[in-house]
């Protein structure tokens, strides 16, 4: 596969600087002796982060220069993407951010895109030939990786909140397993307040219970949710987040375990996958 790789440059098939000029333009050149031998009729992959506006410029940028270069079939694959929570207008006074930044990669005119659990099925619903790509493989990965390292023990499954329960049953099919714990929490909009934590499960005595979300923030979420599963007697609980942002650090009360990827960040003292084996 030919790729221009942003997230591991020193995997990129297609080799290239990249450069912020003085007044912040973002910028990148090709370097043209690692394209000179392609055959510009066989696809292309442009792997990267959108994480940020200057992200975006360079997506597009980078898709301009291969059409420039003739290159017939440019995919992208994009590890994280901003504004995917705002997929809706939250308060008045606010943007449906995420239609914007689609509309730009819209522009971009992609055969296919590729997105690394978005945060909602909005993301695909406004993204021209855009598909997700699961947290499934990760999750096993995280699953294998812990209970490698501690033993095997009786786990579960949990959804954190309403965004999380649409794709906890797939992901326990895939699993094999039909242990899952639902929760609900409250996010006050205006103000990010998170409330009223509860499950219908009342005992997990002795239980492994790992929390699977697409995004760890400020962590609020799941220090909320794993301080009631432990008063429901949870032994561990583990969290696997597929985007790490940790806004307020990486140690989250109540939480033993982390698991999560470099798709936003390479995230120091938890347990960091690789990304670009999941795109
Ligand atoms: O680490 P935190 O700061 O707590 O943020 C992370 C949470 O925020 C997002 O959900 P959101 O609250 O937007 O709700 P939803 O998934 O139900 O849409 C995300 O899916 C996590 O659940």
């Amino acid at each position: 596969m030919t790729t221009l790789n942003l997230i591991y440059p020193e995997q990129s098939t297609i080799r290239f600087k990249t450069m912020v000029f003085p007044d912040g333009q973002p910028h990148i050149k090709i370097d043209m002796d690692s394209v000179q031998m392609l055959d510009r009729r066989q696809p292309v992959t442009l792997l990267t982060r959108v994480d940020n506006a200057n992200d975006l410029l360079t997506t597009l940028f980078i898709k301009n220069t291969l059409d420039y270069l003739e290159f017939e079939q440019v995919g992208l694959h994009i590890s994280y993407l901003t504004a995917a929570r705002m997929d809706r207008v939250m308060l008045d006074g606010e943007p449906f951010s995420l239609k914007v930044v689609a509309g730009i990669l819209n522009q971009g005119g992609f055969k296919k895109v590729k997105i690394f659990d978005p945060h909602s099925e909005v993301s695909t619903a406004l993204i021209d030939r855009s598909y997700t790509v699961t947290n499934h493989q990760f999750v096993k990965d995280a699953l294998d990786d812990y209970f490698r390292k501690h033993g095997n023990s009786v786990y579960c499954l949990v959804s954190p909140d309403g965004g999380a329960l649409k794709k906890i049953h797939k992901l326990a099919q895939f699993l094999q397993t039909d242990n899952v714990v639902e929760c609900m929490k409250e996010r006050d909009v205006k103000t990010g307040a998170l409330t009223n934590f509860k499950t219908t499960t009342e005992n997990l005595e002795g239980q492994t219970c790992f929390i699977v979300d697409d995004i760890c923030d400020g962590g609020g979420t799941f220090a909320g949710t794993a301080k009631m599963l432990k008063e429901k007697g949870a032994a561990k609980v583990n969290l696997i987040v597929s985007h790490g942002i940790f806004s307020k650090g990486s140690k989250i009360e109540f939480v033993d375990e982390i698991y999560t990827t470099d798709s936003f960040r390479k995230v120091e003292g938890v347990q960091c996958f690789e990304v670009g084996k999941y795109l």
